[in-house]
């Protein structure tokens, strides 16, 4: 148990804030952890399961704090950046958990005061869930943290962040902004795309009644519809601000989705084999690095096969 950050306050209290406070309490590594959320009902919800001490405005929240942490939608993070500025303690680090970099990093940065480190990160771990009744401590354990930093940062801000993401678990890597962003799109924001698509399409298809969906609902279309549940208001951020490349990562998608329908109208099994066999080469790939939280091997090493 040590103690990395005095006081380290949480703006925005949903799943990521809420599962940040209980991490951080599992393995004592804050002394105090204060918190604001916009709706009052959130903070309401907030005061009464004890997750942090919570403020009526983001200001009390950031007073004094080491560490302030933005976990906002990421079309709100330059805002509440402007607003928490001015009370922002010299020499404290402000950063975020947003799914986007490159755009997050340019609303925020206009408005880090003169003294205050910006560290921005991303830890690759969530759920379809939100809401501060959502976190749980172990949401990090064994998962990918990103910290992006930017030009200037200081190394001794965003090693102590590192720090801090190592105690609630996770694994820790940096990169360059538009590489994260490039990444993103391929393994989180066009698969979130594709899963709305594909529920709304099970939708509209009137020949298929909903409770035929439901109740004959394999395993692939269940994972469809769990991740077509994500927060509205988060994913809707993360298009509009990760457009270039999940734009760009969509056309390729289309081009191969459309080389398999071809392949299916003209009966070329041959060009579905093939592309099959490249894929499952790739699933086993991610298992035996230990990557998927699924697999029976999960953050064990290799499978032997
Ligand atoms: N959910 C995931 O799987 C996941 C994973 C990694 C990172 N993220 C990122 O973490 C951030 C938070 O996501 P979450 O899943 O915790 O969302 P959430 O919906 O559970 O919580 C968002 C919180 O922000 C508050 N909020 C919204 N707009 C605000 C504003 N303008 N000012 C102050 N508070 C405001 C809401 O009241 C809520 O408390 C997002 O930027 C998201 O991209 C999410
Ligand atoms: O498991 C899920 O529900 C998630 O969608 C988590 C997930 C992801 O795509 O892996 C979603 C968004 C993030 O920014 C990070 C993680």
């Amino acid at each position: 148990m040590t103690v990395i950050y005095d006081r380290v306050a949480l703006i925005g209290l949903g799943l990521i804030a809420s599962s940040m406070a209980l991490a951080m309490q599992r393995g004592g590594l804050a002394g105090t952890i204060t918190g604001y959320a916009r709706s009052a009902e959130t903070r309401a919800t907030a005061r009464e399961i004890g997750l942090c001490e919570v403020f009526d405005s983001a200001a009390e929240a950031v007073a004094d704090a080491d560490l302030v942490v933005l976990c906002v939608p990421v079309g709100a993070m330059g805002d509440v950046m402007a607003q928490i500025a001015p009370a922002l303690k010299p020499g404290a680090t402000v950063s975020d958990v947003g799914s986007v970099k490159r755009a997050v990093i340019d609303a925020v940065a206009l408005h880090v005061p003169e003294g205050v480190h910006f560290v921005p990160a991303h830890p690759l771990a969530g759920t379809e869930q939100s809401g501060p009744r959502a976190g749980f401590a172990s949401l990090f354990d064994n998962r990918w943290c990103i910290v992006v930093p930017t030009e200037g940062t200081d190394r001794a801000a965003v090693d102590r962040l590192s720090d801090l993401w190592r105690g609630m678990g996770a694994n820790l890597d940096e990169m360059d902004a538009d590489h994260h962003d490039l990444v993103l799109a391929v393994t989180s924001h066009t698969p979130h795309l594709i899963a709305y698509t594909m529920v709304g399409v099970a939708d509209d298809l009137r020949r298929v009644t909903d409770s035929e969906v439901i109740k004959y609902s394999a395993a692939g279309f269940r994972d469809f519809t769990r991740i077509a549940a994500s927060d509205p208001t988060m994913w809707r951020d993360v298009f509009l601000t990760n457009k270039d490349a999940t734009l760009e990562i969509l056309g390729r998608f289309t081009e191969e989705l459309f080389a398999l329908q071809r392949a299916i109208r003209t009966g070329d099994g041959d060009h579905l084999h093939a592309y099959f066999t490249r894929t499952r080469a790739i699933r086993r790939g991610i298992i035996d690095a230990g990557q998927d939280t699924d697999a029976p091997n999960f953050g064990r090493g290799p499978v032997q096969r």
